[in-house]
């Protein structure tokens, strides 16, 4: 038993290959095709403008017309093209009668639309029958009987049965059938739901206990979730009769619903294959059971346009016959429900149905309750609309527990609210409505969270490209297939920012040639256009990487951690800022199940915050902290020679890449007075920059003005130093800038040190830290090493996007 859907036989080239799959089969074949590939919304089309009085439907009958022409010019010759031609235009005049028929008397039933809704099966099966050498044609009006609810008619099955066995019980050869129709027991047209030529098949499979059928589509199988909405979306090889259901009432549209049923019955084994891919595998639907192996979820699926309507009052508890008489007036309208969730304390109910039909279900609910809502025993009946139900199917869930606990923390995580849940009792199916806004979100978390995808995918948002942005893009370029293949992480590139400029793709920026695309394609960017775009965009596993040495920059953090988008600052201005801030924004991360991470702040790419976390963690006290945390400074008091004098040093500092954007910050000591501040906050003691005591080498005055100014008039500086540094060479000692944490007391300044102290050696840009703690007491913890230069940052800045990711 084969079924070909309409994109199937959309085309003369798609026919033909039709036409080889058939002719490929060892056996006789019953063959059930749709209409031409839109062609039925064509028909339904015309009948509709057929009877608003516009002469519109002649077009659209013209259109029909010449695409069946079309066809059969491109499959037949000579004679036989004529005989063809022929018999399609006497159908095509049939309908053509019918739907004038229905613009002269202006009336369009349920009844006249199933009549005509048809047509285009009967043309496309009757033009495939033909093509097909030794084929023969069955018209299934005849054989597949129904009862009289026109537009989706009900099968009687012993009848149909009987007669389907009688018509084709010994047929040998292939046969072809047109899908959809049936027709009642007066003889008239009926049809079986839009979608319902796989239904046909499934019928015809089942009274004639077909050994397979094969649902010929346009898609490669039954695929994970969407494929338009997940990228890494793929197809599921074997899934249950009961998983296939499930997955397709969800809104997979490979397979309409119905057709499951009878094939289930049977225990017929179906097939999900393309057209367009002979080759691929394709989805065996089969009633054999779970493999304890599979993955607990087979499938996500989702349906939008949902709308939730609650029912809530205090009358209702306890109160027998609520839902029976809610349920009753919902059918009474013909209203579906599609996802029902009730408090254990009866309190409210929550049904969701198709938003098309939310006003007439609140109609139905209010008329049915009007006198509990009158007398407050019901006190809401609320309908929110722009939703979408999302739901997880597998057989295997049943075995596994904590699915339902890891999913909705993944989806909690990510900052989707859910509004319902509803899970049977058989544990195959969990549903749950989130906002249609949130619904591509829900389904990637899901996705990724379940590993149905092979990849954990990190979504980057940087803001900032120069020196450690620069190198960080580098570092991700050529690291990325290594993480990818080995620890099966995506870092993918979804956002990039300067000041000018933003750039953003959810599918992914390629970091090969992206300064070019930003100046040529990104549109004009500020700090809120770029955060309301990330948050507007609702990525799942989204990170914003500030590279920046922005004040303004760190405004943002709150609003980005609020929206579950985690932060990986090397950008200092957030973690020394107002306590109380650097407080919150910890606060909100953590209230949020994101990440607000900032290890490169001190000391670069070394792990210092990361080492005085573990301390602190693991229930130790820091006591003491003397430390070296400048590269600049340090470079600088390394540097500095007879030959070279300090202003030179600065300038190399800088083209080094040791220093801050604006050098006056490493100078002035501000810099190090932050990175005191973020280890003795880290530490787990409360500090404001205020209470830093700073002793500066450089006078003020040269730090008031601009940063020319500045470059200008700092070699007036030199003569003093020169003069000061051979006293400090006698002397055999060295500069050193320290900061230093005791008892409460923080300060930062230029030290004297002998030779023989732990910061005598200290060579180039490095740092060096010291932890006293109840611990490491008598010997502190030391770390030292590369304290400054853009490589180590950015390094240390991809780690922390790293550790956003848990891998
Ligand atoms: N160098 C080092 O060793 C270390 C540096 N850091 C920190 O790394 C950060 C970056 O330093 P670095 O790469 O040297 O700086 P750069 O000056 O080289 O780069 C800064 C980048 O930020 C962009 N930018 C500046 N202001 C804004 C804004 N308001 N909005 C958007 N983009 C902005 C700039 O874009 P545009 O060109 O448009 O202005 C530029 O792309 C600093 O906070 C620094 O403290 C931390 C540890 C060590
Ligand atoms: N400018 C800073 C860079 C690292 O934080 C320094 O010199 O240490």
């Amino acid at each position: 038993m084969l079924k070909f859907g309409g994109t199937s036989v959309g085309s003369a080239g798609n026919i033909r290959k039709v036409k080889e799959i058939v002719k490929s089969q060892d056996d006789d074949a019953i063959v059930v095709v749709s209409a031409l590939g839109g062609i039925t919304d064509k028909i339904l089309n015309a009948a509709k403008m057929a009877i608003l009085g516009t002469d519109y439907f002649n077009t659209e009958l013209t259109m029909i017309r010449e695409r069946h022409e079309a066809v059969v010019d491109q499959l037949f010759d000579g004679e036989r093209k004529e005989a063809v031609k022929e018999q399609v235009s006497q159908l095509l005049d049939e309908l053509e009668r019918v739907i004038v028929g229905v613009s002269m008397i202006g009336e369009l039933t349920d009844k006249t639309l199933d009549k005509i809704g048809g047509f285009g099966e009967r043309l496309s099966s009757y033009i495939i029958s033909e093509f097909i050498d030794d084929a023969s044609w069955v018209d299934s009006s005849k054989l597949i009987k129904t009862d009289s609810a026109f537009g989706k008619a009900q099968v009687n099955f012993s009848l149909t049965n009987t007669l389907v066995k009688a018509a084709l019980g010994e047929f040998k050869g292939i046969c072809i059938a047109p899908g959809f129709v049936a027709s009642n027991a007066e003889g008239e047209y009926t049809t079986l739901g839009r979608g319902g030529s796989d239904y046909t098949a499934a019928i015809y499979a089942a009274a004639l206990d077909a050994s397979v059928l094969e649902i010929w589509t346009d898609v490669d199988g039954f695929m994970t979730a969407d494929p338009r909405v997940i990228s890494k979306a793929y197809v599921i090889e074997s899934l249950s009769y009961a998983e296939a259901m499930e997955l397709s009432h969800f809104g997979a549209k490979v397979i309409y619903p119905p057709t499951i049923l009878p094939v289930y019955k049977k225990g017929i084994p179906t097939y999900i294959k393309n057209t367009l891919n002979p080759q691929a595998p394709g989805s065996l639907i089969t009633s054999s059971q779970a493999n304890a192996k599979d993955r607990p979820i087979k499938g996500i699926s989702s349906i939008s346009n949902i709308s939730l309507i609650t029912v809530q009052g205090l009358g209702m508890v306890g109160v027998t016959g609520i839902s029976m008489r809610l349920f009753s007036a919902l059918a009474l309208q013909n209203i579906n429900v599609i996802l029902i969730s009730q408090a254990s304390s009866e309190n409210s109910i929550s049904i969701a149905v198709d938003t098309g039909k939310a006003d007439a279900a609140e109609q139905a609910i209010r008329s049915e309750f009007e006198r509990e809502i009158m007398n407050g025993r019901i006190n809401k009946v609320e309908v929110e609309n722009e939703l979408s139900i999302v739901a997880i199917v597998g057989e295997n869930m049943k075995h596994s527990t904590g699915i339902a606990g890891k999913l909705f923390n993944t989806i909690g995580k990510n900052g989707v609210n859910i509004m319902a849940i509803a899970q049977g009792a058989s544990e195959l199916n969990i549903s749950w409505v989130v906002k249609n806004s949130d619904l591509r979100k829900t389904l990637n978390v899901v996705h990724e969270s379940f590993f149905l995808s092979e990849n954990m995918e990190v979504n980057v948002f940087l803001l900032g490209m120069g020196l450690v942005g620069g190198n960080l893009l580098t570092q991700i370029q050529q690291q990325q297939e290594k993480l990818l293949k080995e620890k099966r992480l995506k870092i993918k590139l979804v956002g990039v920012a300067n000041s000018r400029k933003m750039l953003l793709d959810r599918e992914g920026i390629a970091i090969d040639g992206f300064r070019d695309r930003l100046d040529a394609e990104g549109q004009a960017s500020g700090l809120k256009a770029y955060k309301d775009a990330i948050i507007e965009m609702n990525i799942f596993n989204s990170v914003f990487v500030d590279c920046t040495a922005s004040n303004e920059s760190p405004t943002v953090y709150a609003d980005l951690l609020n929206a579950n988008v985690s932060i990986v600052t090397a950008n200092k201005v957030a973690a020394s800022s107002d306590y109380d801030n650097y407080r919150k924004l910890k606060s909100i991360a953590k209230t949020k199940g994101v990440k607000f991470l900032f290890e490169t702040n001190v000391g670069a790419g070394l792990p210092i915050i990361n080492t005085l976390n573990d301390l602190v963690n693991s229930g130790d006290k820091i006591l003491k902290i003397e430390a070296v945390l400048s590269g600049t400074l340090n470079y600088i008091f390394n540097t500095i020679s007879a030959d070279v004098p300090l202003s030179k040093t600065i300038q190399l500092a800088k083209e080094e890449g040791y220093s801050e954007p604006d050098p006056r910050i490493d100078l002035s000591g501000i810099d190090v007075v932050r990175k005191l501040l973020i280890l003795v906050r880290e530490s787990g003691y409360k500090i404001e920059k205020e209470d830093v005591l700073i002793n500066k080498f450089i006078p003020d005055a040269y730090f008031d003005g601009s940063i020319d100014d500045f470059w200008a008039n700092i070699s007036q500086v030199d003569a003093d130093f020169e003069q000061r540094r051979q006293r400090l060479e006698a002397e055999k000692k060295c500069w050193r800038f320290v900061a230093k944490y005791e008892n409460g007391q923080s300060e930062v300044g230029l030290q004297e040190v002998e030779q023989g102290h732990p910061f005598y050696d200290l060579q180039g840009s490095n740092n060096l830290v010291m932890f006293t703690s109840e611990r490491y007491n008598e010997f502190p913890m030391i770390i030292k090493g590369y304290g400054a230069g853009a490589a180590v940052t950015a390094a240390g800045v991809f780690a922390d996007i790293i550790r956003v990711s848990n891998i």
